[in-house]
């Protein structure tokens, strides 16, 4: 990993403007700067943007105005009716989706092992090797040979994280990985998370789970009608654990317009 110092911005989104065809518009002029090290969870009224940043900053959409900087670099930036990626800053950045997104036909060790060979010309014992090390790490070295509908969601969803960390990501995102779980298998997927946020990887993540937010969290960012509305540590945005499930805190959280 390429070290960045600590006083620079890891992830700077100045200005950012998206919207989705002429009449949709999500993030209206957002600013957020990440400090590496840090862990953001991103909280807000649904259909308030929280996934359209994530995918912004994965460079998986176009956006209208506005620019991304990563680990101090040029990363995206709206020009003209155009929108430009380094894509080879892009690759340092990790993303884990709700539904998880394993190649079916290949088993887990394969799905982990598949980008680091085609795309970065990794050798099959070298990928093997570090793909073992990391289900070793998530308690699911017993699945490297099973296929993706022989596991549980959770375990699924493990891989998932587990193939992000392939390509050593400097930053992950993780949009509601918990949210198509079953309550009984959430526990294990935010355990890894917590794991890696202990280990130090900076991440920035949507999640509808506050007790996880707050305890994952350095900084909570809430975001409504596409501008950052509330910045700061996880006890000042959220309040008092006993009182987050006021009417004040659910007004706020769902029924503010996105
Ligand atoms: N591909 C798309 N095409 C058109 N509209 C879209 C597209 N993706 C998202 N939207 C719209 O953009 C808005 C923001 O969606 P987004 O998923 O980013 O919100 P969110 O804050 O993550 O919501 P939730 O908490 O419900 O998941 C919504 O009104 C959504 O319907």
């Amino acid at each position: 990993m390429t070290a960045i110092p600590q006083d620079a911005a890891l992830v700077r989104i100045t200005d950012l403007h998206k919207g989705y065809g002429a009449h949709i518009k999500v993030l209206r002029g957002l600013n957020i700067e990440m400090k590496p090290g840090e862990r953001v969870v991103v909280i807000g009224p649904s259909g308030g943007g929280k996934s359209t940043l994530l995918r912004v900053v994965m460079g998986l959409e176009e956006i209208q105005q506005g620019s991304v900087t990563f680990a101090g670099k040029p990363y995206i930036s709206a020009e003209g009716s155009k929108t430009r990626i380094d894509t080879e800053q892009r690759k340092k950045i990790g993303m884990v989706f709700q539904h998880y997104t394993l190649f079916p036909h290949l088993t887990v060790l394969q799905n982990l092992t598949l980008a680091p060979r085609k795309v970065h010309g990794v050798s099959r014992s070298a990928a093997e090797d570090r793909g073992r090390a990391i289900l070793a790490r998530f308690g699911l070295d017993a699945k490297a040979d099973a296929y993706p509908s022989q596991l549980s969601g959770g375990q699924k969803q493990r891989v998932a994280i587990a193939r992000a960390l392939m390509l050593d990501p400097q930053l992950m995102l993780f949009d509601e990985v918990t949210s198509a779980l079953d309550p009984e298998l959430v526990a294990e997927v935010e355990a890894v998370i917590l794991q890696l946020a202990s280990q130090g990887m900076p991440m920035m993540m949507v999640t509808h789970d506050m007790w996880f937010a707050r305890n994952v969290a350095s900084r909570v960012i809430f975001c409504a009608g596409g501008v950052v509305v509330e910045d700061g540590p996880p006890e000042q945005v959220l309040g008092n654990p006993k009182e987050e499930r006021t009417r004040e805190f659910i007004d706020r959280v769902f029924h503010i317009k996105g």
